[in-house]
């Protein structure tokens, strides 16, 4: 693969821009990495790790001169950065991002893009629960979705070269509306992380009830929840702040299906609970048999069909 931006400025060299930064090297598609953090703790690990030819603890100076800035901080953190880097953005650059909501970015980062300056929102669809510049691995987005969101308004042939970019970091590109974006991720994403958190708190308070057995007797299902509990904090917090709408829709449903569950149980429904169990379980073999398990423990070990 041949060199497709001369400079590409990353913000945040956390999971996301660590690994886009080693995807890069690997498919040759940038002349030039740089990094930033507003950390200099951060920054130092980032060149320890050495997937960056130069790194900035200031922003606007990481972005000088780049074709390509993405923003891979927590989302809360992109409307001020997006200020700070406006005035010194090149021309015809292409500025993009990797947050988890869209909608937000747009309203937050939107108002602050130059004249002439391609603003076009992207989702990368992969992840872990880890983070920062440690983290990052070139294999990350292979075989996984990106979900772009440009505005109606934006230049095609920036678009178009924005989904070569991920294509080439090994992922399968999909345009989207923002709105829609954030509904979908609500429900597949966003609010699975919520009941994540939500249920180890809640074994965690019962802890003085069961004498410490919850943790020592931790297998399987709960297991699985521990691990995207272990979710950056910050992230998952403004991702809450930033999607409320969707994922306050998303959870009055969850809810009122929950409650549904929660007579079947009450009154020995067992149809009701059988049928359900029947369904999710043909989803999950609709998701192996689309080879879109990756992420799972059993991936590759024959899962039962
Ligand atoms: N982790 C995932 O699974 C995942 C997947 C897809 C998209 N995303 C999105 O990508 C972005 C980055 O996530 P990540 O997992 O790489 O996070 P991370 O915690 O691993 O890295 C975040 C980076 O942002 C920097 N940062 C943190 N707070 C900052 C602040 N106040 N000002 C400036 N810089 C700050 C950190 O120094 C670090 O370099 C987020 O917007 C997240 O929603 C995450
Ligand atoms: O695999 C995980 O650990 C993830 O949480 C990744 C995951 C997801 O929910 O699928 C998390 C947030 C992102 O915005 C995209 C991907």
């Amino acid at each position: 693969m041949s060199e497709m931006f001369a400079k590409v400025a990353l913000l945040g060299v956390g999971l996301i821009g660590s690994s886009m930064a080693h995807a890069m090297r690997r498919a040759g598609l940038a002349g030039h990495i740089a990094g930033y953090s507003h950390r200099i703790e951060t920054v130092d690990l980032a060149r320890t790790v050495g997937f960056a030819d130069s790194l900035y603890t200031d922003a606007a100076a990481c972005v000088k001169d780049a074709d390509l800035v993405v923003l891979c901080t927590p989302v809360g953190t992109f409307k001020a950065l997006a200020e700070e880097i406006a005035p010194v953005l090149k021309p015809g650059a292409i500025l993009s991002d990797a947050g988890s909501v869209k909608g937000a970015v747009i309203r937050d980062v939107g108002p602050f893009v130059p004249e002439g300056v391609h603003f076009i929102p992207a989702h990368p669809i992969a992840g872990t629960e880890q983070s920062g510049p440690t983290a990052g691995f070139a294999e990350l987005f292979d075989g996984r979705w990106c979900i772009l969101t440009p505005p109606e308004e934006t230049d095609p042939q920036a678009v178009a070269k924005l989904k070569a970019f991920w294509e080439a970091l090994g992922s399968n590109v999909e345009v989207m509306d923002a709105h829609r974006h954030d509904l979908v991720l609500a429900i597949t994403s966003h609010v699975p992380h919520l009941i994540a958190y939500n249920i180890v708190g809640t074994a965690d308070d019962l802890e003085n009830v069961t004498e410490g057995e919850v943790i020592k007797y931790s297998a399987g299902g709960f297991r699985d929840f521990t691990r995207i509990a272990a979710s950056d904090p910050t992230m998952w917090r403004d991702i809450f702040l930033n999607n409320k709408e969707a994922v306050l829709e998303v959870l009055g449903r969850f809810g009122e299906d929950l409650s549904a569950l929660q007579r079947a149980i009450r009154w020995g429904d067992g149809e009701t609970l059988y049928n359900l169990f029947a369904r999710t379980r043909a989803i999950r073999r609709s998701i192996i048999d689309a080879g879109q398990d990756t992420a799972s423990p059993n991936f590759g070990r024959g899962e039962k069909k």
